[in-house]
């Protein structure tokens, strides 16, 4: 069994009050907790990060990035610049992205690229809306989503992928999709990561995301292929993500969770 990864996505909420309840109340209650967990905050709030959490076992992030190194793209934050502030992950082509910001697989890529570059994991999020699972299309949509960003890699970086399995449909409804549903969308991103790298495969972790909460964390994370959360709204209360890392823990006996792929390739080089 692969190690658990427990994400936070903020979106777009925190105050610096708020924030340094919510990472103090984290690292107080992390106590031997052995799943891997992080934050992806609002860009303004990594700098809080840094201070904050540098030298604890929670890491951070941010929830997107431009496609472009830095220069004259106004309103934008560069990859180079989250790295500055000591960030680890990036959420990259979330559906609310994808939603409201018009993203298309291919910009997905390139932003893909832009956080490998900078040696830092994109946690690459793939979704089908109602409409299409109704429609039987889901395979489809989250395949075709997940192959744009792999072919624009050489299959030597997947290693340092996560992926994210984020149904738009259990978004924010507290409607998740079983652990059977999400079991099978995983293993098949898992299949279509194992042909284009087999050891890659094996270890790149595909969490879930979508109203997982306290209480059907465990049966979610229980499934072989759904190596972790990607949390919404239950990582904005300390307690509720603190027990969606307790519930990964159960399910791994608490065998200690860690970075992703890459990294623990650099680390052993
Ligand atoms: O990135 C996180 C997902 O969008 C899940 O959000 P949620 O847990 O509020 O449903």
């Amino acid at each position: 069994m692969r190690p658990k990864l427990v994400i936070g996505n903020w979106k777009m909420n925190g105050n610096r009050a708020d924030n340094a309840a919510l990472l103090a109340g984290i690292a107080a209650g992390l106590g031997a907790h052995a799943a891997a967990c992080a934050v992806c905050v609002p860009a303004p709030y990594l700098q809080q990060c840094e201070e904050t959490l540098a030298g604890s076992r929670i890491a951070w992030g941010a929830q997107d990035v431009s496609m472009h190194d830095c220069g004259a793209y106004t309103g934008e934050v560069c990859a180079r610049m989250v790295a500055d502030f000591g960030g680890r992950y990036v959420i990259v082509g979330h559906s609310e992205r994808r939603a409201y910001h018009g993203e298309s697989s291919e910009l997905v890529a390139n932003k893909v690229l832009a956080v490998l570059e900078q040696r830092m994991v994109p946690i690459v999020c793939v979704g089908e809306t109602l409409e299409q699972r109704e429609a039987g299309q889901t395979v489809q949509v989250v395949g075709a989503q997940l192959d744009a960003v792999l072919d624009a890699l050489d299959p030597q970086v997947l290693p340092g992928l996560v992926l994210a399995y984020e149904p738009v449909w259990a978004i924010g409804t507290g409607r998740n999709a079983t652990p059977d549903m999400a079991q099978q969308v995983h293993a098949q991103l898992r299949a279509r990561l194992a042909a284009r790298n087999p050891a890659a495969a094996a270890v790149v972790p595909v969490l879930y995301g979508g109203s997982m909460k306290p209480d059907n964390a465990f049966d979610l994370l229980a499934q072989p292929d759904i190596d972790g959360g990607l949390i919404g709204g239950a990582a904005l209360k300390a307690p509720d993500f603190l027990a969606i890392i307790a519930a990964a823990d159960r399910v791994t006996g608490g065998a200690a969770g860690g970075p992703a792929g890459s990294e623990r390739a650099a680390q052993a080089a």
